[in-house]
């Protein structure tokens, strides 16, 4: 890709080990960045992708969003910074509130003020759909993310902060896709918790472009969310079955598990009566009210009240076919469906 917002440039990305990295690193390795650092604390996992990738243009800093000194290290001399470094399992964050509070809050602190104070020119930090109305710790912290980076977007001046918001990446570590995966290929039955409960569904590239629209448009303090179309869990679950040719597969009911809601928010109502459609993205600009106390309580804005928010549930809903061209994107579903196998992450 020869971009020249891109040109002799350094490319940081914190937690960039995880899938969202890999996917960036096959997107813009090519490109005329001068340098793209990964930054996190899996020192056999950057082994792994300085193997995998084999290219003098990757560097690698093992340190901890939560420790400033190692950010500070990582933060001198890069121009951008993809920030997806995050405690990103429900589960774990409910047993460990504060733990998700110093890496997804204090340690999005860190990286902003390092990226500040080093002159960095652009930050894109990335959330999640669980952030807005958030019921768990995961999700709550991930929202507070979202305040910090808005409020130092006021006071960068030459810092371009923003945000990004996406909903559940198909195929990711640990979700549900891999899951039903591994139990029609050991003809175990399906675990479903409700058939109606939507999810947004996007591809990894999806969300890549999604940072890189964000990365190239944004302006100080603004979010992004991509339009996506969602589906029920069962419609989800039925399509797999007939791809792999097992329509009569059994199914369970499992119930709707600890910090689960029905259905997933990309844009509050409130966000909505506010933000502009893009076409394939929503932006939401933050509020550039200053601290006036009066400015805050006089001034009320009717067009909250009549709208609508957007969820899994009002936005364009996949059917089986829908869903099984969306499936058909993934590298190892298309394998599967050939009777191969590939780990659901390559
Ligand atoms: O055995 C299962 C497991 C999940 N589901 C359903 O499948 C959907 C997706 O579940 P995932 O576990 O794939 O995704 P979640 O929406 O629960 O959240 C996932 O994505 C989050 C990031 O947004 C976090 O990383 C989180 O830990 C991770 O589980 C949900 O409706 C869930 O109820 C089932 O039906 N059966």
């Amino acid at each position: 890709m020869t971009d020249k917002i891109f040109s002799d440039r350094t490319l940081l990305i914190t937690g960039g080990t995880g899938s969202f990295g890999n996917a960036v690193l096959r997107r813009l390795l090519d490109s005329s960045l001068k340098e793209i650092r990964i930054f996190s604390r899996d020192e056999k996992k950057q082994d792994d992708m300085r193997k995998h990738f084999n290219n003098p243009k990757l560097k690698f800093y093992i340190g901890d969003v939560r420790d400033y000194a190692s950010v500070v290290n990582v933060v001198r001399g890069v121009d951008f910074i993809f920030h997806a470094a995050a405690l990103k399992q429900v589960p774990s964050c409910e047993f460990y509130p504060l733990e998700a509070v110093k890496t997804n809050v204090l340690g999005t602190e860190n990286v902003l003020e390092a990226a500040i104070n080093c002159g960095v020119k652009r930050v894109i930090c990335l959330s999640t759909d669980k952030a807005v109305y958030p019921i768990n710790a995961m999700g709550i912290s991930k929202a507070m993310m979202e305040k910090v980076a808005v409020a130092k977007s006021r006071s960068s001046e030459n810092t371009v902060i923003c945000a990004t918001r996406y909903g559940n990446v198909m195929a990711s570590r640990g979700s549900v896709i891999p899951l039903f995966a591994n139990q029609l290929r050991a003809d175990k039955p399906i675990t479903i918790t409700d058939p109606e409960m939507t999810r947004f569904m996007m591809t990894l590239d999806d969300a890549v472009e999604l940072v890189l629209y964000a990365f190239r448009h944004g302006k100080p303090g603004e979010i992004f969310v991509q339009k996506a179309p969602a589906a029920t869990i069962s419609t989800l679950a039925k399509a797999m079955c007939q791809m792999l040719g097992k329509t009569a597969h059994p199914i369970n009911e499992i119930g709707t598990r600890h910090g689960e809601k029905l259905f997933e928010v990309l844009l509050s109502r409130e966000e909505m009566a506010a933000a502009e459609d893009l076409g394939e993205y929503f932006c939401v600009s933050p509020d550039l009210r200053d601290l006036n106390y009066e400015k805050f309580v006089d001034q009320g804005e009717r067009s909250i009240s009549l709208a609508e928010d957007y969820n899994s549930h009002n936005t364009t809903r996949l059917d089986l076919k829908g869903m099984e061209s969306l499936l058909l994107k993934l590298p190892f579903m298309r394998a599967m469906v050939a009777g191969q196998y590939i780990s659901p992450e390559d």
